[in-house]
């Protein structure tokens, strides 16, 4: 029978069919970090279990940890002191692999993960965090779980799921210059709302897709989470054989050769049905930016915010209203032209080479607004060394830009107290979630792509890089 990309993932991990709809799966990889990880190893430890695969198992520290340059093993979020202690002393004696502060392959779980080859194709992969998604992007099949499915994982290397339906998103057609995957996915979820994706197994596919760069299909994949999706997947091509060559967990030599082989077994069957379809036409896609306080209020950034009476469901009217309040915003006014205090390029949708190149190439001969607080943190060790190697770091300095040690940061750590944008900011973000007091008290995030948050901060109000005058240089 033919099968999806997703289906062949699942027939070749089911361990056992534990009836009533739930499956045994085997782990290819689990990754762990100091917060959701803490937890996970410190009920191993109290259970007196071992780890049943540690050279299947990675850790590094990333949530809590500081940015600020010259950071120690610290952090500003209050009691985050206790996950640091906790994770670092219990991960060593069972034999994981720890990417710890100075260690040059330490990141974001889900920027490292693929940089050093440790997600492959055709694998399972989980981590207790929700954006584990990010990974699929590879072509594997990569979810978040709770504490306990990672504590289950480490001491049996599976884990107990239902079988996600399986969801095919065609993204149609060209992107034009200046049009980014952040844009894709943010229009995506807009047009088919934040639970568009529940209960699915996602495979973006079409045109566009192909096209991405694999720093472009990561960003996508990130996102299936915010669309409610089990994971987000793209199926391996060439560009993900390439980007995967000679990475540091990479099958080596006849290996690899034998590995790619497999790898292009992969892709659906051409008569497989999925669950469902969607469709999105990228020729016609413009940039995006959010005016509200979930990713589904998404509009074009030269549109204006809908009347949250035009939604058809009483709940999305109501939350609409609210997210309205909270942003200050009212239907009918632009988002275009907002006063910022705040700009952030970091976080695990955004944070990776191609994204500091492209803003760089916004910053290159330009200065940060005044009043304007700008932070770019790269989200991983690797890929700030690669950015300075490239002179980035010196783009985004001159403009005004603090640059940072790699990590989560400003991404979440507002809501549990660590660093954070001052009470009341606007910002603009290149992160995945804008909820309320996500990056701070009261703090309004709109979530956009690193070349809107580049432009923004130079305008020192939300702006389309499409609109900046060529500088020297540029
Ligand atoms: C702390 C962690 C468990 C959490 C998640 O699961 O997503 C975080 O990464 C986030 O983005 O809010
Ligand atoms: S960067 Fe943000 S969204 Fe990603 S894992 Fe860290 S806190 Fe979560």
């Amino acid at each position: 029978m033919a099968r999806t990309f997703f289906e062949k993932i699942w027939d070749d991990h089911v361990v056992a069919d534990l009836g009533d709809g739930a499956f045994l799966i085997h782990i290819d990889r689990h990754f762990l970090h100091e917060v959701s990880g803490a937890v996970s190893l410190k009920e191993i430890d109290s259970r007196q279990r071992t780890v049943r695969n540690p050279e299947l198992t990675f850790g590094t520290v990333d949530h809590v940890l500081e940015t600020v340059p010259g950071r120690g093993m610290t952090t500003r979020m209050p009691g985050g002191n206790d996950f640091l202690r906790e994770f670092t002393e219990r991960i060593g004696p069972h034999g994981i692999r720890f990417f710890g502060l100075d260690d040059p392959r330490q990141g974001i779980v889900h920027v490292i993960a693929p940089e050093l080859g440790a997600i492959l194709p055709g694998m399972t992969f989980i981590c207790g965090d929700s954006h584990t998604c990010t990974v699929g992007a590879v072509g594997a099949f990569a979810w978040g779980v709770g504490s306990s499915d990672s504590e289950h994982a480490l001491a049996t290397q599976t884990a107990i799921l239902t079988k996600p339906k399986t969801l095919r998103v065609n993204f149609t057609g060209k992107l034009a210059p200046g049009v980014h995957a952040k844009d894709m996915i943010l229009a995506l979820i807009a047009k088919y709302t934040a639970n568009g994706g529940t209960g699915y197994a996602i495979e973006f596919a079409g045109e566009a897709v192909r096209s991405l760069p694999m720093d472009g299909r990561l960003t996508l994949c990130n996102m299936a989470v915010e669309f409610g999706g089990r994971t987000g997947t793209v199926a391996p091509d060439e560009i993900t054989f390439a980007y995967l060559k000679d990475r540091e967990f990479s099958p080596k030599g006849d290996d690899w050769d034998i590995a790619v082989a497999y790898w292009r077994t992969l892709a659906s069957d051409p008569d497989a049905v999925y669950d469902m379809e969607y469709e999105l036409d990228c020729s016609t896609l413009e940039p995006q930016v959010t005016w509200g306080t979930s990713p589904e209020h998404s509009i074009a950034i030269g549109s204006v915010m809908p009347d949250p009476q035009d939604a058809a469901e009483a709940v999305a009217r109501h939350s609409r209203q609210r997210a309205a309040d909270y942003a200050e915003i009212a239907p009918g006014d632009a988002v275009k032209g907002l006063p910022i205090s705040g700009a952030f390029i970091g976080s695990c949708t955004n944070s990776r080479i191609d994204d500091l190149r492209a803003a760089a190439a916004i910053l290159k001969g330009r200065k940060v607004a005044d009043g304007v607080t700008a932070i770019c943190v790269p989200g991983s060790t690797a890929t700030k060394l690669q950015a300075e190697a490239e002179g980035l770091d010196l783009i985004f300095r001159q403009a005004g830009f603090e640059w940072r040690e790699a990590g989560c940061s400003l991404c979440m750590s507002g809501a549990t107290g660590g660093e954070s944008f001052p009470r009341d900011a606007r910002v603009i973000a290149s992160t995945n979630r804008n909820f309320e007091d996500r990056q701070g008290p009261h703090v309004r995030s709109h979530l956009a792509s690193p070349v809107t948050v580049a432009a923004s901060a130079i305008a020192g109000r939300i702006a389309d890089a499409r609109d900046l005058a060529p500088t020297e240089g540029n």
